[in-house]
């Protein structure tokens, strides 16, 4: 095939060799994908070669079919491979503009497109093989990507967003696309409230109009596609182990999901876009964040996050056992060691205000919001009869203290009946929701007992390590409260 690169002008023999090498090709990596499958013994869980979620009309969409988390299992944020996705589509970013973080959900074409599948796509056309706007042969793959921002640093965003040409399609689109309008890609999908705050200054410097969508409806739609599409999503975490679960798509609902972004919403969700907003409380990781700024001076949330590991809280809160002389109060089932009052030592007459530590502060605070939000949210479980609870939002930051402080709150308070539940894509939800909302993606065609997992099986699910005093022995403590 020398030459062929250096010479676009072909003869008819080099274009019918050229189709026949495509198609080997083609055929070539079908098998492969799946020889790489059954390595990980889920044979069982892939669908026929070729088979694909049905698809109606000519419009490029996306395709879910064999979509996995790329990655080991520890990998935050990880990026989704869709390995079936054969039409370009040109809704490729959309945006989720909340009170501290802005979340993009972006897509792009298999890395390894290369010049090689720009000159099978320029036979293909000469064949006269392209059918319109849609390809009749597979781009092999696409990826969604997962990428946030400071909101307060929105310019860097838009940099971002410039720099790869996102909000036209991407860097290469023009290439790829020759027949796409030139004004295909002026509107973007975005949710949150930036959405409406940052109009104007999107417009002006990227020249897009946003096309709004309700945060809720974007919460509930991206966490329904992850809980439904992807394989080792969610996952428990108590006492520093985390473990996967596997979730049932047809006992998925009802269920309660808790955002925990700037502030908290905690929603009942019923099914796809059916759901009910029921609770919401303004102490929420705006409010660790910013409380723990004006405390402890740390110049970012990661630095805050960072210091409660090297923390100690019973310098500042108030255990049971400070009030009761170092001993249990087991009428009413609480241990010396529980928290009777979150920062309630922090009065002592013998300390000045320099002496508490930094460090000691940012864990109580993070104990008491994480506690807290946990015990509103069993109790909203509690309302409803559910027994299920994901937590999303970037408060959770995958920090273990975090997640476990929310778990042994849900599991003391419900004496182990509901369940805590993290999500691997925690922030992304709402930015998920956007970007499914370009079109019906057809999740109810998904056969998600077909979807399979890309990082192998046989990862250990080791969990985060735990910094810290320790929760509590909450078998100790349930059983004590069950008593009364
Ligand atoms: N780099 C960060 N900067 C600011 N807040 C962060 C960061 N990482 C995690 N957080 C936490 O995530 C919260 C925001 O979560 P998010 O789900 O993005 O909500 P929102 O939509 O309100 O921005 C913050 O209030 C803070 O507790
Ligand atoms: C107003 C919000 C939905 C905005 O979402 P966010 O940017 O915090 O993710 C959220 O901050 C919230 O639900 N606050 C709690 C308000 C309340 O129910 O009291």
């Amino acid at each position: 095939m020398a030459g062929l690169r250096d010479d676009p002008v072909l003869g008819i023999n080099d274009i019918k060799r050229e189709e026949k090498e495509l198609d080997t090709e083609t055929e070539a990596n079908t098998k492969a994908e799946d020889k790489a499958h059954q390595g990980q013994g889920e044979r069982d869980m892939a669908p026929p070669a070729g088979s694909s979620i049905h698809r109606s009309g000519s419009r490029p969409q996306l395709d879910l079919s064999k979509a996995a988390i790329q990655g080991n299992s520890e990998d935050r944020d990880p990026t989704i491979l869709l390995p079936n996705q054969s039409d370009d589509i040109s809704s490729h970013l959309a945006l989720d503009i909340g009170g501290s973080l802005i979340k993009l959900v972006y897509f792009s074409r298999h890395e390894n497109y290369s010049i090689d599948d720009e000159r099978k796509k320029n036979v293909k056309e000469r064949l006269g093989i392209s059918n319109g706007n849609r390809r009749s042969y597979p781009i092999l793959g696409g990826r969604l990507h997962f990428v946030k921002f400071e909101t307060h640093k929105i310019n860097e965003c838009l940099d971002f967003i410039y720099s790869k040409q996102l909000h036209r399609g991407g860097i290469d689109s023009h290439s790829w696309l020759p027949y796409a309008p030139a004004n295909e890609t002026s509107v973007i999908k975005a949710t949150g409230g930036g959405a409406y705050k940052y109009a104007d200054l999107i417009k002006q410097r990227l020249g897009v109009t946003l096309d709004k969508e309700d945060e809720m409806d974007c919460l509930v739609a991206g966490a329904n596609f992850l809980l439904k599409a992807i394989r080792h999503e969610a996952f428990t975490h108590m006492e520093g182990q985390k473990k996967f679960v596997q979730i049932d798509q047809n006992e998925l609902f009802p269920y309660l999901l808790v955002n925990i972004g700037s502030g908290v919403s905690v929603i009942k969700v019923d099914g796809d876009g059916k759901f009910q907003r029921v609770s919401g409380t303004n102490v929420g990781g705006g409010t660790y964040w910013g409380l723990g700024r004006l405390l402890t001076k740390c110049k970012s949330f990661d630095e805050l996050l960072e210091l409660s590991q090297r923390g100690d809280n019973r310098t500042i809160d108030m255990l049971v056992g400070d009030i009761y002389g170092g001993m249990d109060y087991s009428k009413i089932g609480l241990s010396a060691s529980t928290i009777a009052s979150s920062f309630g030592k922090a009065i002592s007459e013998n300390k000045e205000l320099e002496d508490y530590r930094p460090e000691d502060i940012s864990l109580s605070l993070l104990r008491m919001i994480s506690y807290n939000i946990g015990q509103i949210s069993y109790l909203n479980a509690l309302r409803f009869g559910l027994k299920r609870i994901f937590f999303g939002g970037f408060f959770i930051r995958g920090h273990a203290y975090t997640m476990d402080t929310i778990s042994f709150a849900v599991q003391f308070w419900s004496q182990g009946q509901a369940q805590a539940m993290f999500l691997r894509h925690e922030g992304f939800l709402g930015s998920l929701g956007a970007f499914m909302s370009y079109e019906k993606h057809g999740l109810d065609d998904l056969m998600v007992h077909q979807l399979v997992e890309r990082f192998p099986m046989g990862a250990p699910y080791t969990g985060g390590k735990i910094h810290g005093p320790p929760l509590g022995d909450l078998n100790e403590k349930a059983s004590k409260v069950r008593k009364i």
